[in-house]
Formats: structure tokens, C-alpha cells, sequence
């Protein structure tokens, strides 16, 4: 499609889509505006933008798409601004952001123009921030919501899909309430539970100086999300309040309940309570990629001498395997670590453990 895209936020989310689209659309110009403009030329040096724009109006005024993937309280700001900005009558005007319902409320003096905006949530990402970190494969096979107005036009859905094909996300449509209290269980909850698990570890690392090393592996695994930016994190929490204060006061009743049946030595309510867990979260599926998304993680007994982890990431390299994360577990006191490699697809994963069973003898465990 031929076209300016305006992308305003040029962080993880915007700085992918503008790779997607750039991809998928070679003719088209991608505008970039960013209220920091250190982030703004970055994404212009990087190659992820083809113009800068140094106003927010001087890129709206000319663009045929405008993606907003500002922090959520901004997008609503934005939506102000836009509105009172000189648009082309046909631009279609999209968010990224991970609350729907205000957002789309946000968007009606838009619609009351006569403009069409229709919400949007790449249910995919990462704890990390910034243009640096954006790539073009991040939305692959991943769920995308669409959340259009009521009595939104389908064929401007239509047009949007196209501009977004190059993501190869799956998009869904919802209801921006349907929206909110999916993700707010699946994702926004999980967030708030896992910034809560890392306070307590906190206070408990004072009286227990092992603590951190010990929360090493599978804790510091378990509690990724709490590295997440604490500014989204703080804007995603107050949009999705409702929804949010509900499933707490729920979780309260719950903890209540395991706590009555752990004073009570009830074995057979806690051996219940483990067990139906496990039921329902063996058979979520596995190739899915959900709203958070999964690292493949690939464990390597290796000996614990120097120049091991450049030995094991040279045999990957030269099969041209990328990787996201590696790190050493350090929980062990013996002779072998584990080193932990971190792929972003489940066959590079697998690539790189037969490449690794070829030419190494060293014990390889996949989650
Ligand atoms: N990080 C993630 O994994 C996901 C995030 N989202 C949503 O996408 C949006 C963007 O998130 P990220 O890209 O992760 O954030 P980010 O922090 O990487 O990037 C946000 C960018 O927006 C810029 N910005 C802030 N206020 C602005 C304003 N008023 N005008 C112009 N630029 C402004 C910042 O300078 C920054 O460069 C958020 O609404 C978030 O809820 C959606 C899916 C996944
Ligand atoms: O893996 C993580 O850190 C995430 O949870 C990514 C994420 C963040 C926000 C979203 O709205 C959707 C996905």
C-alpha cells in the first residue's frame, strides 16, 4: 500500500510495527514523532523511520494512517490533540494500547467529526522498553484484538488489517469490556501478583542474605514481569481499575481459603488445590503465543571453567541461530552451572539443541 503511516511513540511497540509495516509496504513513508527526541532520531538512525516529524500535527496533517503506542494515559492526550488537528477526512487513526475501554471513549469526539478510529492491542511484547529494542518478528502468530466503534465500518477494518499484515499477527475482534477483563486476568493481574512477589522476596532478603541468589532461577523466571516499565505499568493499573479492583477482592477470598485450609492441615483440600492447577494449566496450549509471551529456554549443564559461554554461543553463531537472553544459574555449588539460553521462537530452540547435541556432550534440558 502506498501512504504516510504516522507513528507516534517510537518505543518497543511503535518501533515494530514501523519495521511490519515497512516490511510489508515498501512504498510507504513511516513518520515518526516522539516527545523524546533522542528516542525519535535514534529510531531515524536505526532505520526504523524514513522521516522525523518534529510536531505531532506536521506528521498527523499529512498521514493516511496514524498508530498511536504512547503509554495509555498519552494515547488519551493524543486523541485530544488529533481532534483538534487538520486531518485528512479518510485517515484511519489506531492505538496500541493495552486498556481499551477508556481509550474508545477517549476516541468519540473523533467519531462525532465524522473521523474513524478503532482501537487496537498487539497482544505481544516484553518487559523491555525503547526503540532498541523493536523487531519486525515480535507480532508473529500473535493474537491482535481490534476493537471497533460501535457500528465501525468493515471495510476500514479491512484497510487497517492490510496496513497491518506484515505483523502476521491473528486478529480478533472484540468489545473494548470483553477487551479489558480478558487481558486484565491474563495480563494486567499477573503483573500486580508479580511486582507483589518481589516485595515480599525484598523484605525477605533482609533477614536472609542467600536470598538473592537463591532467587536465581526459577523465581527470578516466575517474576520476569516485574522488570516490566513501571510508567506503563502505572497507566495500564489505573485505566483497567474496575476490572482490576474485582479480581483482588476475589484473589482476597481466595488466599483466605488457601489459608484456612493450610492452618487446618487439610491435606486433601491443598493436594486438591496444587492439583487442579495443574489440570487446567497443562492443557492451555503450548503453540499459542497468549498475551504474555512465552521465552523458549533452553538449559545447558556446562562445566564451570572460563570461555565455556563463548564456546557454547560460537557453535550458535556459526549456525546463524539468534538468541534473546543468556545467563548463568547460580544457584548450584558443584562443579557444572546451568547456563540458560533464551530463544524467541520454539525452533530456534530446537535448532540450537541439536546443533549443541552435535558438538557438545554437555546435558541439554528444554522446559
Ligand atoms: N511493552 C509491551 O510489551 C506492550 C505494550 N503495549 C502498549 O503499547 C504502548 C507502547 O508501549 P511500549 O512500546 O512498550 O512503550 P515504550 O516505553 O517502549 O515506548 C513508548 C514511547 O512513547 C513515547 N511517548 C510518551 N509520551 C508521548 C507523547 N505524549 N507523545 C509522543 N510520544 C510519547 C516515549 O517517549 C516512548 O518512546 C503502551 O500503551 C502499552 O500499553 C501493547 C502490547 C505490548
Ligand atoms: O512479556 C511481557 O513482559 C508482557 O507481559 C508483554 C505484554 C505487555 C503488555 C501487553 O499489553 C501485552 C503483552
Amino acid at each position: 500500500m502506498e501512504g504516510n503511516v504516522l507513528i507516534i511513540g517510537l518505543g518497543l511497540i511503535g518501533g515494530s510495527l514501523a519495521l511490519c509495516i515497512k516490511d510489508e509496504h515498501p512504498e510507504a513513508a513511516i513518520i515518526g514523532f516522539d516527545v523524546n527526541h533522542k528516542e525519535l532520531r535514534l529510531a531515524k538512525t536505526l532505520g526504523v523511520i524514513d522521516e522525523m516529524s518534529m510536531t505531532l500535527e506536521q506528521g498527523a496533517e499529512k498521514a493516511d494512517l496514524i498508530i498511536l503506542s504512547t503509554p495509555v494515559t498519552q494515547t488519551e492526550k493524543i486523541l485530544e490533540i488529533l481532534n483538534n488537528a487538520d486531518l485528512k477526512s479518510n485517515v484511519i487513526i489506531t492505538d496500541t494500547g493495552s486498556t481499551k475501554e477508556q481509550i474508545m471513549e477517549a476516541s468519540m469526539p473523533l467519531k462525532a467529526k465524522g473521523l474513524r478510529f478503532i482501537g487496537g492491542h498487539p497482544m505481544a511484547g516484553s518487559h523491555k522498553s525503547g526503540v532498541t529494542a523493536a523487531k519486525k518478528i515480535l507480532f508473529e502468530n500473535a493474537f491482535y484484538m481490534l476493537t471497533p466503534l460501535d457500528g465501525g465500518d468493515d471495510h476500514d477494518i479491512e484497510i487497517l488489517k492490510k496496513w497491518l499484515k506484515g505483523t502476521r499477527a491473528k486478529f480478533l475482534i472484540v468489545r473494548p469490556e470483553e477487551h479489558d477483563e480478558l487481558t486484565g486476568m491474563i495480563s494486567h493481574f499477573p503483573h500486580v501478583i508479580a511486582a507483589s512477589l518481589v516485595h515480599q522476596a525484598k523484605g525477605s532478603s533482609r533477614d536472609h542474605p542467600y536470598l538473592r541468589r537463591l532467587a536465581a532461577g526459577g523465581f527470578r523466571d516466575i517474576t520476569r514481569i516485574a522488570s516490566s516499565n513501571p510508567v506503563m505499568w502505572k497507566d495500564i493499573t489505573l485505566q483497567n481499575k474496575k476490572v482490576l479492583m474485582d479480581i483482588m477482592v476475589k484473589w482476597k477470598v481466595e488466599m483466605e481459603e488457601v489459608i484456612s485450609m493450610i492452618s487446618d492441615n487439610d491435606s486433601e483440600r491443598i493436594y486438591n488445590y496444587f492439583n487442579e492447577a495443574k489440570i487446567f494449566r497443562d492443557e492451555l496450549p503450548v503453540l499459542e503465543k497468549g498475551a504474555i509471551p512465552a521465552f523458549y529456554d533452553l538449559y545447558i549443564d556446562v562445566p564451570d571453567y572460563p570461555g565455556v559461554i563463548s564456546e557454547v554461543t560460537a557453535y550458535l553463531a556459526e549456525e546463524r541461530i539468534s538468541l534473546t537472553n543468556i545467563r548463568i544459574l547460580e544457584t548450584r555449588e558443584d562443579l557444572y552451572g546451568v547456563l540458560v539460553i533464551s530463544f524467541q521462537t520454539m525452533e530456534d530452540r530446537e535448532k540450537a539443541a541439536e546443533c549443541l547435541k552435535e558438538k557438545t556432550d554437555y546435558d541439554l534440558f528444554l522446559e
